[in-house]
């Protein structure tokens, strides 16, 4: 198949095609989208958005300054009006010098073929829009630092960055996810990389170019790896979501704009993306991995319910805090109720391959989340960096094994829904799932505009 530019050069069309396809049954679920529809815009979404607005979920800590372990560095060298001419041959180091042919799988390496002709591809970077909004009040970051102190004396078992001298915290509310410009061959080595790490195509890819995985072939894979491309391809769409939903409709400069620009939805941005005769027929089958991967968290936050329930959510202020868990128990108990959780026993059953299978799921998720660290856009990469960590979050939820068993809650049928468990996480990793998980309903959410756009 061939990747045919054309297409996506012709005007779209205001068809409803998307949607028309996009109902009924989920697949490898029991649950349906217009289920997911009500439950999701009536009683989550208003939910989980006032809850990530709480200052325990409002701020981020991340290092974005973690060098791209595949590649030469993306933003240093793609850079808009950079006087050091990029990637000569001088400053690229010689593992890109671009002359060997030998590819390894060794991991700078990994993906590197792409990486040589795409340096000087300025075109593809906004500085201006994707321009990171670092400040935190005094105030905050006098709170913040009562924080850390307050986590240090923890217990702490897991990897990750926040705890690097580079890692900082960050208001989420000052930079919302939307679009940044961020496009071109840079961001599709990123998402080419992160699919090619989905160790899980069907078949060695006979595309020439994109789709990089046809949904027909989906049906030749086992479950486990049909749900980690799932996962992969709904988050994708979310993104992609939230870039149409908060599009710069005019620039600052332009006549009669407001000073920040306008932003707004773009109907035909969605519909480039997403209408079924602008992508091979394959943009309802990404919506439906949106719900999908939705699925899979709700189903983390039921199971890890007790815990969340209890934990402090600490930030200092007493009744703010208080507040942040009274939201959490509301919001839970709504998730309880929903009839069709995602049953993640099915997975990583069968025999002696089990383990291995899952020891090769995680092993690539964790290649993903360092793929991150070469996105070539601060504001993308931090949204990336918090739904990619969100998403392992509620991976090891679901199937690490230490949120197995202890006192299941058997009341609710032959899937437990929730489990006890003297587990902890991070505070990043909590952060990160009730963020990650607010955007996806926040993208379902925005589905719901465009359609009656298109009504
Ligand atoms: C981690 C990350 C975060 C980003 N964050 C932002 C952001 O905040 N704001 C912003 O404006 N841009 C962001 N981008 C860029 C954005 O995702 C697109 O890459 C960019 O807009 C170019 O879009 P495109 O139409 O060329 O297709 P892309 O989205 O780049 O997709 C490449 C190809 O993948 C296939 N594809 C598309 N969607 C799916 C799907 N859901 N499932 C499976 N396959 C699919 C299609 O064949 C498509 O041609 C981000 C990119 C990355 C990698």
């Amino acid at each position: 198949v061939s990747y045919d530019t054309e297409l996506f050069e012709t005007e779209s069309c205001d068809s409803n095609a998307c949607f028309e396809s996009l109902q009924g049954a989920l697949e490898d679920c029991t649950c349906n989208v217009d289920t997911i529809d009500y439950f999701n815009n009536v009683k989550i979404f208003p939910r989980i958005q006032s809850l990530v607005s709480k200052d325990y979920f409002r701020f981020y800590k991340v290092n974005l300054k973690k060098e791209c372990p595949f590649w030469a560095d993306d933003s240093r060298c793609a850079m808009k009006y950079c006087h050091i001419k990029p990637c000569s041959k001088d400053s690229v180091p010689q593992y890109a010098d671009g002359h060997d042919d030998h590819i390894d799988e060794s991991p700078a390496t990994k993906y590197l073929k792409e990486t040589q002709n795409e340096c000087m591809a300025d075109d593809d970077h906004n500085p201006d829009l994707g321009y990171l909004n670092m400040t935190i009040s005094p105030a905050s970051q006098y709170e913040i630092a009562k924080w850390s102190a307050h986590d240090n004396a923890l217990e702490n078992f897991c990897e990750s960055d926040d705890r690097d001298v580079d890692a900082e915290y960050i208001d989420l509310s000052l930079n919302p996810e939307r679009y940044t410009g961020y496009k071109g061959s840079s961001a599709h080595r990123i998402w080419r990389s992160i699919y090619e790490e989905n160790c899980f195509r069907p078949k060695a890819n006979p595309y020439s170019s994109f789709p990089f995985v046809l949904s027909s072939d989906l049906s030749n894979m086992c479950l486990e790896k049909r749900v980690f491309y799932r996962a992969i391809s709904g988050l994708h769409s979310s993104i992609n979501i939230h870039l149409c939903s908060k599009y710069l409709l005019s620039e600052k400069t332009a006549f009669a704009a407001p000073p920040e620009g306008e932003w707004g939805a773009n109907l035909v941005e969605f519909q480039r993306r997403f209408d079924p005769s602008m992508t091979f027929g394959e943009g309802p089958n990404w919506l439906k991995n949106l719900y999908f991967v939705y699925l899979l968290e709700m189903r983390a936050l039921a199971k890890a319910g007790p815990y969340f329930e209890h934990e402090e959510y600490y930030t200092g202020n007493h009744n703010e805090d208080e507040e942040t868990r009274q939201a959490i128990s509301n919001m839970l108990s709504v998730i309880y109720t929903f009839p069709e959780h995602f049953n993640e026993s099915s997975m990583f059953n069968k025999g002696i391959q089990a383990a291995t299978l899952k020891k090769e799921f995680r092993d690539h998720f964790r290649n993903i989340s360092r793929i991150m660290d070469c996105v070539g856009c601060d504001k993308c990469k931090l949204w990336g960096k918090l739904q990619i960590q969100g998403l392992g979050t509620a991976l090891k939820i679901l199937f690490s094994g230490r949120w197995d068993g202890g006192d299941a809650d058997p009341s609710v049928g032959p899937l437990p829904l929730r489990h006890k468990s003297h587990e902890r996480l991070q505070r990043t990793e909590i952060v990160a799932l009730f963020n990650a998980f607010a955007r996806l309903s926040n993208s379902i959410r925005e589905l719901e505009n465009f359609r009656n756009m298109l009504r």
